[in-house]
């Protein structure tokens, strides 16, 4: 008889994902990769943001640094929302200390045309980075993202961030079957750029709906809703899919009908009382990541108190309630890892 080959130790990560109780309460954080690591800035150093997304082996290195220096228990795919955008030809760059910028922003029926879908080819790096990415990682998973379509959407229709997604919502409203078509290509597309990810071997998914929350209820059940739905359609029964936007607390239970597994929840919402609102769900989130620059007293007592509010959900996946401020102590960050590990571990 041959031996059954050992079984990895079961992730808290990947147990949480699935609304079972893990071993520990495990924790990542959105934007764990970047400028708040010095090994980050080395090695970005002469190459701009999209070019390192399209490197795999920096992709690789990037992605290994959180893991290594902090000891997390999920990695986060290295890329950018607007990394399968650029991939089908639209002039977009990403400025430093701005984001997103759209040298022709779309903003006509002509101008769907220009969303062709994503081929597999087209990021073939991407397909690189998460075979690289597997072997290193051994034990810990990977999670693949993409953007979902509003927050994608935005940045085409505004040509760079926006506070008040002005022109979007005109749009949205005075021409809705362009918005539609727009919205639905976008879906394709990060569907895509999902699945081309989890076929590389990603285990979960995040959808980043950050803007989401620039929406109201109806709104949103209205413009966005259906496409995040399509999106994350295309990974349904693979792996976990998380779903997350900024001061969403009003369409908690709207984007819980996309289907995600997995709720994120951002600082401004207790988890318990969101867990009372979506007790199917499993959670993510929330501790402020102003927090961060706080004292160790400060920064200890919130993420107990986040833990401990964490306990009222199906299950809970530590994080932030947003991404890592550039300004964040990667020492500080450890502290709430090492933290959250040493109260939970049963
Ligand atoms: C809205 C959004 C974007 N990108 C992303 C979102 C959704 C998440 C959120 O709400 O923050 C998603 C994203 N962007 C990046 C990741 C990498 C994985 C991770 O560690 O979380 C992820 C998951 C790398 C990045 N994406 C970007 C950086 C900074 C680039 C740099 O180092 O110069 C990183 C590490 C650039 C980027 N790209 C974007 C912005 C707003 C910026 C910041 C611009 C700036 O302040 O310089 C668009």
């Amino acid at each position: 008889m041959v031996n059954a080959v050992p079984s990895s130790p079961e992730s808290p990560f990947l147990a949480a994902c699935r609304g079972e109780e893990p071993g520990r309460t495990p924790v990542w954080f959105m934007r764990q990769a970047g400028r708040s690591l010095p090994e980050y800035k080395q090695a970005r150093a002469g190459t701009s943001m999209l070019e390192a997304c399209r490197t795999p082996e920096l992709v690789c290195e990037i992605t290994m640094q959180p893991v290594r220096r902090y000891g997390v228990d999920a990695a986060i795919f290295f890329s950018d929302i607007v990394v399968p955008l650029a991939a089908i030809g639209l002039d977009i760059e990403i400025v430093p200390g701005v984001g997103p910028v759209v040298a022709e922003p779309l903003r006509t029926e002509a101008d769907l045309k220009r969303l062709r879908n994503l081929d597999p080819c087209d990021v073939g790096y991407v397909t690189e980075a998460v075979g690289l990415l597997r072997k290193e990682l051994g034990d810990t998973p990977l999670i693949g993202f993409a953007g979902a379509p509003f927050t994608l959407a935005s940045y085409l229709i505004e040509g760079g961030p926006s506070r008040d997604h002005a022109k979007t919502k005109a749009l949205m409203k005075s021409r809705p079957e362009v918005w539609h078509g727009i919205a639905s290509r976008l879906a394709a597309i990060c569907g895509e750029f999902l699945r081309v990810q989890v076929e590389a071997g990603a285990q979960a998914v995040q959808l980043f709906d950050s803007w989401a929350g620039a929406l109201s209820e109806a709104d949103y059940r209205t413009y966005a809703l259906p496409h995040s739905t399509a999106a994350l359609a295309g990974v349904a029964e693979s792996v976990p899919r998380i779903h997350f936007g900024v001061g969403t607390g009003h369409l908690l239970e709207a984007m819980a009908e996309t289907g995600a597994e997995v709720s994120g929840v951002d600082f401004r919402i207790p988890l318990d009382e969101a867990a009372k609102r979506l007790p199917d769900k499993v959670l993510q989130g929330n501790l402020d990541p102003a927090l961060v620059l706080a004292d160790d007293a400060a920064l200890t007592a919130e993420t107990d108190r986040v833990v401990a509010a964490g306990r009222a959900a199906k299950a809970h996946v530590f994080n932030l309630g947003h991404g890592v401020l550039p300004d964040s102590d990667p020492g500080k960050l450890k502290l709430v890892v090492d933290r959250v590990h040493e109260t939970t571990t049963r």
